[in-house]
């Protein structure tokens, strides 16, 4: 069963056309990878999953809900949560409280550090946040201050930021991006590992290593229109994807 359905959505920035009638559908459960070379369109897209950006036309609906018109809290409450370029952490907070915040926020519907006052719900956050902590192999740092972590780390913690908050759609907006190829593969690790959860996944990337490793499905992009979509051993041999690729140097 698809948990996103997007139909014909289209934007446009000042007459450049970002999205030209745009169709995606997301199965439950599934990694699907969206590709296409820059310009494209894929972050475009995404923000007009989380509320950044609101189609000129056309629907997205995620488990039912239209998500069309609502603020990024509510449809972060609604259970999509969303890892970004940049990593987007309390930077003068440790790990463990940096992982709370976001259960807090979840439930309260505002980032209100004050509610940690509450003794009982803070010993039922702190377990959860060191579990999903130790998920992501960062147990050991959980009391250092978030900016002191390497670029790694800080997007591993960004991941449990996410994760921390049970969510059905988690998208992931090139999460390997200026890493090591070390870093590049413990990261893949950790998402196949989260993967078992069957947590949705929609990931943005550049990395072919990163998107054949994930990947069960893959929408291919070009100047705001999916070319081509399918399973990857079919898209890597796509005469269109090639050519969108100049020539497949990148697959
Ligand atoms: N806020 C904006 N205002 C004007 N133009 C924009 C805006 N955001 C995106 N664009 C344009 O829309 C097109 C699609 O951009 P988008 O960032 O979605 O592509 P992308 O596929 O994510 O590229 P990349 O892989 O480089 O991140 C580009 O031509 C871009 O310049």
């Amino acid at each position: 069963m698809a948990i996103l359905r997007v139909n014909t959505v289209n934007k446009s920035f000042r007459g450049l056309r970002a999205l030209d009638d745009v169709n995606l559908e997301v199965e439950e459960g599934t990694v699907h990878a969206i590709i296409g070379p820059n310009g494209a369109g894929k972050s475009t897209l995404l923000n007009c999953f989380v509320g950044r950006l609101t189609p000129d036309t056309g629907s997205v609906v995620f488990g039912g809900q239209s998500l069309v018109g609502l603020s990024p809290h509510e449809i972060n409450q609604a259970g999509v949560a969303r890892v970004f370029q940049t990593p987007e952490i309390f930077g003068d907070l440790s790990l463990i409280e940096n992982v709370m915040i976001p259960t807090f926020a979840r439930r309260d519907g505002a980032f209100r550090v004050n509610a940690w006052s509450r003794a009982d719900a803070q010993a039922e956050v702190r377990e959860k946040a060191e579990h999903v902590l130790a998920e992501m192999g960062l147990a050991d740092q959980r009391d250092a201050v978030a900016a002191t972590l390497s670029r790694g780390d800080k997007r591993r913690l960004e991941l449990a930021m996410c994760l921390v908050q049970d969510p059905r759609l988690l998208l992931l907006d090139e999460p390997t991006a200026g890493m090591s190829r070390a870093d590049t593969n413990r990261t893949i690790e950790l998402l196949q590992r989260i993967g078992e959860r069957g947590i949705t996944k929609i990931i943005i990337e550049h990395d072919m290593h990163v998107v054949f490793s994930l990947a069960d499905r893959i929408s291919v992009m070009a100047q705001g229109s999916v070319i081509a979509e399918g399973e990857p051993d079919a898209i890597k041999n796509d005469p269109r994807v090639r050519e969108a690729y100049l020539g497949g140097a990148h697959l």
